[in-house]
């Protein structure tokens, strides 16, 4: 993993590739996120933490588009996201969605191509650059061995990294990732580590909603919510970062140092 749990705390000069203004989410009359205020700095990588129904999925839905917030705004990448054409939006952000729901009889090829079609225009063949970021993208993450093979044959874990391959097949500038890491082995957890790593290198935004706190505590930020609120926001390095995460889960994990990384364990 290549967290640096002493580094410095970050600067805030970044760029922000999202911004929510006041956005608020009610189900019914329920509210669900109440005045979300976050800058999510351009380069970097985010993870969102917090406890079960806290509203973190809801939160990246909103930032990537899917859920109109019933009130304030979002900014992507400087520019308001109702501004934004769908395919352009398409090519800049892209989303894994928890438990997608994805044609099973497809070829596993195939549905990484799928990750190519905002660059396509209607009825044109895939190109030669669409056929590499897809080969490239199965390498990636260790699925090009199955390309011809139905993903409804494929294991959780298996199925998982297809999904990945497709998201990484957009070579958007934003990956907005729910729960990336489910059904994924101890192995593939560390490759797609090494992945974010590697996008956030070329100068990829990620942002990742993760429940395994010592995973998320690797990327470069990490925001804490709970009860629909945006409870922290600061450096995974960061003390008062590892004490919010404690208080959000009432005290039931502590965040330790171990062998250059930051883990939480139970208590
Ligand atoms: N479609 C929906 N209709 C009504 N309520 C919903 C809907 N989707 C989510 N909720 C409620 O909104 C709240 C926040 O849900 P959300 O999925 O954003 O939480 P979360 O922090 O991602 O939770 P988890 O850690 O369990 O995945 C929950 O109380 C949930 O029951």
């Amino acid at each position: 993993m290549s967290a640096e749990p002493m580094q410095a705390e970050h600067k805030t000069s970044h760029d922000a590739a999202l911004v929510a203004r006041r956005v608020g989410v009610a189900y019914g009359a329920r509210p669900i996120l109440q005045s979300v205020d976050l800058a999510l700095a351009e380069g970097r990588w985010t993870s969102i933490v917090g406890p079960n129904g806290a509203g973190k999925s809801t939160l990246l839905k909103v930032l990537a588009g899917l859920l109109a917030p019933a009130s304030g705004q979002v900014l992507l990448l400087g520019r308001e996201l109702r501004a934004w054409g769908r395919r352009e939006r398409a090519l800049a952000l892209a989303w894994l969605g928890q438990n997608e729901a994805t044609a099973d009889d497809l070829r596993v090829y195939d549905v990484a191509m799928l990750g190519r079609l905002p660059h396509q225009r209607w009825m044109q063949p895939a190109s030669a650059a669409d056929h590499a970021a897809v080969e490239q993208a199965l390498r990636a993450t260790q699925a090009w061995d199955w390309r011809d093979r139905p993903l409804a044959q494929l294991s959780g874990g298996e199925r998982q990294r297809v999904l990945l391959a497709r998201v990484l097949a957009v070579q958007a500038r934003v990956l907005l990732m729910d729960e990336p890491l489910a059904n994924l082995d101890p192995p593939h957890q560390a490759d797609w580590l090494a992945l974010v790593r590697n996008e956030v290198a070329r100068g990829c935004t990620v942002v990742s909603v993760l429940h395994e706190v010592g995973m998320a505590l690797a990327a470069d930020e990490l925001v804490v919510m709970r009860a629909g609120q945006v409870v922290h926001h600061g450096g995974c390095a960061d003390e008062r970062t590892h004490r919010a995460v404690e208080q959000v889960f009432d005290r039931r994990v502590a965040v330790h140092s171990l062998a250059g990384q930051w883990v939480a364990l139970p208590c």
